[in-house]
């Protein structure tokens, strides 16, 4: 590749727009008093090095990466509830400006590893000076307490360069299980929660700003 920026430009303008999209929802469901599905979003556009690797392990020749590596431009949307993961799922499906192309339900069938998140791959056009692109975004819907996981095991990896010793995966997988029960309990007392929550946003509005 002999110019990275310009490659990876396209991506960037991609993960950003989606991002403010996102974050435009999240503040909507704020201002109408709902629950918001979104507690936060998180974008990043992979790192060369990462995407080396990636293309070396995956045997992804260089100028096929953009039709074949999915998580060049990625956003990471993180919810309390699981439930509310089903809700951006379909806001997803039904949005006009992007394509989903794949689906994948790590919930309904963890990893291995004992890893749980929603994956949709869409194609989202950008709109460069040379012209439209169409660039491949890969979206994880998590949980918090998925997330917290995920983080957790993201660094392990990287501190034993993706060989974890048995004894720490195992422990991880038992974490695992004690984040999906978390997620299970949560879910049982969602609607005291929101209400909770509720009535904290209406108390701080009627206090009106800090001084
Ligand atoms: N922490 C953590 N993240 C994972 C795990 N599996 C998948 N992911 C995340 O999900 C992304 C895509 O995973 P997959 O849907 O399995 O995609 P894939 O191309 O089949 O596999 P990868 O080579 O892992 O990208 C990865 O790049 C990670 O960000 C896991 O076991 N642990
Ligand atoms: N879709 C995404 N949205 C936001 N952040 C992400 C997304 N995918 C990965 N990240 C984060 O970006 C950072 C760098 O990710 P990198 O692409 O190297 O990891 P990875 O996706 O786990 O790698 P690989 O797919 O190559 O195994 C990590 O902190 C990772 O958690």
């Amino acid at each position: 590749m002999s110019n990275w920026q310009t490659f990876l430009s396209p991506y960037m303008q991609a993960v950003e727009e989606i991002k403010v999209k996102l974050k435009g929802l999240r503040e909507q469901y704020q201002m109408s008093s709902q629950h918001t599905p979104i507690e936060f979003v998180t974008g990043r556009v992979k790192p060369v090095t990462s995407i080396l690797d990636k293309a070396q392990r995956k045997d992804i020749p260089l100028d096929e990466i953009d039709t074949k590596m999915q998580d060049i431009a990625g956003i990471r949307i993180v919810c309390q509830f699981v439930s509310d993961i089903d809700t951006i799922v379909e806001l997803m499906r039904t949005r006009q400006d992007f394509e989903v192309l794949e689906e994948r339900d790590y919930i309904k069938e963890k990893k291995e590893s004992g890893y749980r998140s929603f994956h949709m791959v869409v194609s989202y056009p950008v709109h460069t000076i040379d012209g439209r692109k169409d660039v491949l975004t890969e979206i994880q819907v998590r949980t918090l307490a998925m997330n917290f996981w995920a983080t957790i095991e993201h660094s392990l990896n990287y501190k034993y360069s993706g060989e974890i010793p048995e004894d720490i995966k195992h422990r991880l997988q038992r974490a695992a299980e004690a984040a999906f029960q978390l997620d299970e309990e949560m879910s049982k007392i969602k609607g005291e929660v929101r209400e909770a929550q509720r009535i904290y946003m209406q108390n701080r509005e009627s206090e009106g700003p800090n001084t």
